[in-house]
């Protein structure tokens, strides 16, 4: 099989098998024209974006002291590897509701990924990529496309909406509904974002994607939407712009909850909680997921590690699937948060700096590297199962 090529429903179980292809592709003499290490991926990236595009993905709030802790948490645990356990084959696979997926990994919503690739249709090829590994995508409600488009490209891999709840209701409703008849199998309320946060690098640059218009297909394609314009956004884009952000951030209070969970029989999973009294009310009230995320440190800088609150999240969840993200840089770090409890872990930045290199095959790439390295950890540590993985496979640093 060369490298990059289209994957096989196999080729989304064998995790492993990435690196007999690198190798072999390697031995023939054709290095991977992808980074192998982090660092490398974020630096191809920031060559291959545009600065604006690039500060606005790569940058968080504050001094981005967040973001970074973010990162560092996970090397405060170490994994202990365990003998004689016979590991030859792994299973990675989760059920998650109701749905059994290849491996407990997710593309979190990123709602500039249009921007990030050459072609400009960053939602559809990222769409693509899940098609071709399994891994499910969260679809941004900030999109280039509009999430019908986006849905058809999913194949047999379950899609999920993020929503970013309007003030008018009517519009949320649409939003919502427009998603189910998508096929989306899932509805994520971002509840961490609706203003923005205190972004130095946007701010300096006074690049802000969406107030040029971008990212705004699933709004000027909403018939709510396009009935509270005066005019079609086709003829006065900037009307458009200034009632999208008029609209965009609906401060919930837990009075909304109910509401929200009226919109859909679908699950609904909310998006970061970090406190576990938040969790166990959103459990109470109704929610099918939690996520937990500090929105990869860009929302509010001088907050803890998403890492560090993960462990009593789960706890309070009581038992209610909980979805993790923020700082996810390698396979090993997946492995570390599903120790920590989470159900399913989000990758963020790194698929973007993925797009942005190789379009599909670009995002393919980084997610068939975290989770070859991640299966391939739990081959050499002994953990054959997710059941296998739980706290004890940790121990902290000293
Ligand atoms: C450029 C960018 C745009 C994002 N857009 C959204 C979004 O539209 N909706 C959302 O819920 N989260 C959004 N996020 C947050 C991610 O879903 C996720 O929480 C975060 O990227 C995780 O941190 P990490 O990238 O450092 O791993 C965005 C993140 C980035 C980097
Ligand atoms: C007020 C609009 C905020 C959009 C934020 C998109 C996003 O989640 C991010 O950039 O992060």
């Amino acid at each position: 099989m060369t490298f990059g090529s289209h994957q096989d429903q196999n080729d989304q179980t064998a995790f492993g098998s990435y690196q007999d292809e690198i190798y072999a592709n390697g031995l023939g003499g054709v290095m991977p024209r992808f980074p192998m290490t982090y660092a490398e991926l974020e630096a191809r990236a920031q060559q291959a974006l545009a600065p604006s595009v690039w500060s606005y993905v790569a940058g968080g709030a504050g001094d981005e002291r967040t973001q970074r802790a973010n990162v560092a948490a996970f090397e405060r645990w170490g994994l202990l590897p365990r003998m004689f356990v016979g590991a030859a084959e792994r299973d990675l696979s989760v059920e998650l509701f109701g749905m059994r997926l290849p491996s407990p990994v997710f593309m979190a919503p990123v709602g500039v990924i249009g921007l990030c690739a050459q072609d400009g249709y960053g939602d559809l090829a990222t769409a693509r990529a899940a098609a071709r590994t399994g891994v499910p995508m969260v679809a941004s409600t900030l999109s280039v496309d509009p999430m019908e488009q986006v849905a058809m490209e999913f194949g047999g891999t379950p899609g999920f909406f993020q929503l970013y709840t309007p003030t008018d209701r009517d519009l949320a409703a649409s939003l919502v509904h427009r998603a189910v008849a998508a096929g989306f199998k899932g509805i994520v309320v971002t509840l961490d974002t609706w203003i923005t946060g205190w972004r130095p690098r946007d701010l300096s640059t006074g690049n802000f994607p969406q107030l040029r218009g971008h990212c705004l297909a699933n709004y000027t394609s909403d018939p709510v939407f396009r009935s509270r314009l005066q005019r079609p956004p086709e003829e006065d884009p900037r009307a458009a712009v200034l009632t999208w952000a008029q609209l965009f951030g609906n401060p919930l209070t837990w009075a909304d909850l109910p509401w929200l969970r009226s919109l859909t029989d679908l699950p609904l999973i909310v998006k970061g909680i970090c406190h576990p009294d938040d969790a166990r009310r959103a459990k109470d009230n109704g929610v099918d997921g939690i996520y937990c995320s500090n929105h990869g440190g860009r929302q509010a800088n001088g907050g803890l590690p998403a890492l560090d609150l993960l462990p009593a999240v789960v706890e309070a969840a009581g038992g209610l699937p909980v979805l993790f993200d923020s700082g996810i840089r390698s396979g090993a770090d997946i492995i570390k948060a599903l120790a920590l409890g989470a159900t399913a872990v989000g990758i963020g930045r790194p698929y973007a700096y993925g797009l942005a290199l190789g379009g599909t095959d670009g995002i393919v790439h980084v997610l068939r590297s975290l989770l070859a390295e991640a299966d391939l950890i739990m081959a050499v540590d002994g953990y054959p199962t997710l059941e296998d993985l739980n706290r004890e496979a940790l121990q902290p640093v000293a």
